[in-house]
């Protein structure tokens, strides 16, 4: 469902040099590398935030840089579910209206064995910034499901989580790939989560090596 060809970039100086990905549908596709070679950039690349210098990403067969502005939005609002290490919460509305909001765009209702098993179900009516770092993190997870998009792109989404409290976000995370048509690519520091997912590709000297 998502291809990158010949990906090639760099800032200041080269970050990756001739990189090709494919994500197939129902699979989940972990990235792991070292601080700073570039994973997140990738990620960026990928879920169509950051042009590359050279290259092509082909969401469904389609250069999606190749399409209009109005239409490549339209893909990231509607198929492509973005989760970052930063949750772009909307302070000062409640967690409810926060996934209102996710209905409101796509027409879904709230899922709440979603909620459940992100254990938010019981704050759902408290003001975001009353929710802990930890259920925020979650709550930002359950707005990007409640819209359910094709494609995750997942940066460090358990980063400020508990072990146990991580396990219950990513299990959520694995069903709904597996349930439903999408597939998701999970950027990580934690090797033991990268082991859970499909496949596992390690950023190292501007390349991306498949290593499982
Ligand atoms: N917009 C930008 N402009 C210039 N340089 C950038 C930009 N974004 C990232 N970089 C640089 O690219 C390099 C890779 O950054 P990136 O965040 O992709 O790495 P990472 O592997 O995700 O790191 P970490 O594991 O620490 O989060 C870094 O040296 C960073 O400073």
């Amino acid at each position: 469902m998502l291809e990158a060809k010949g990906i090639s970039h760099k800032f200041d100086y080269e970050l990756f040099n001739n990189i090709n990905l494919s994500l197939y549908k129902n699979e989940t596709i972990a990235i792991i590398g070292m601080s700073g070679s570039g994973k997140s950039t990738l990620l960026n690349i990928l879920s169509s935030l950051l042009q590359p210098n050279e290259g092509s990403v082909l969401y469904n067969g389609v250069d999606i840089y190749k399409l209009k502005k109005s239409k490549l939005l339209n893909i990231r609002r509607e198929d492509f579910g973005i989760i970052f290490q930063a949750h772009y919460l909307f302070r000062g509305f409640s967690a409810k209206e926060n996934l209102d909001i996710a209905t409101l765009l796509s027409s879904n209702e709230i899922d709440t064995t979603l909620l459940k098993n992100l254990d938010i179900e019981h704050v759902i009516n408290q003001g975001v910034g009353e929710l802990s770092g930890g259920q925020q993190q979650r709550l930002s997870i359950a707005r990007v499901l409640t819209k359910k998009p094709k494609v995750i792109f997942a940066d460090e989404p358990t980063g400020n989580l508990d072990k146990q409290t991580s396990t219950h976000v990513m299990d959520a995370l694995f069903k709904y790939v597996k349930n439903g048509e999408a597939g998701l690519i999970l950027v990580t520091h934690d090797e033991e989560l990268a082991s859970k997912c499909d496949r596992t590709f390690k950023v190292v000297d501007l390349k991306l090596e498949e290593i499982r």
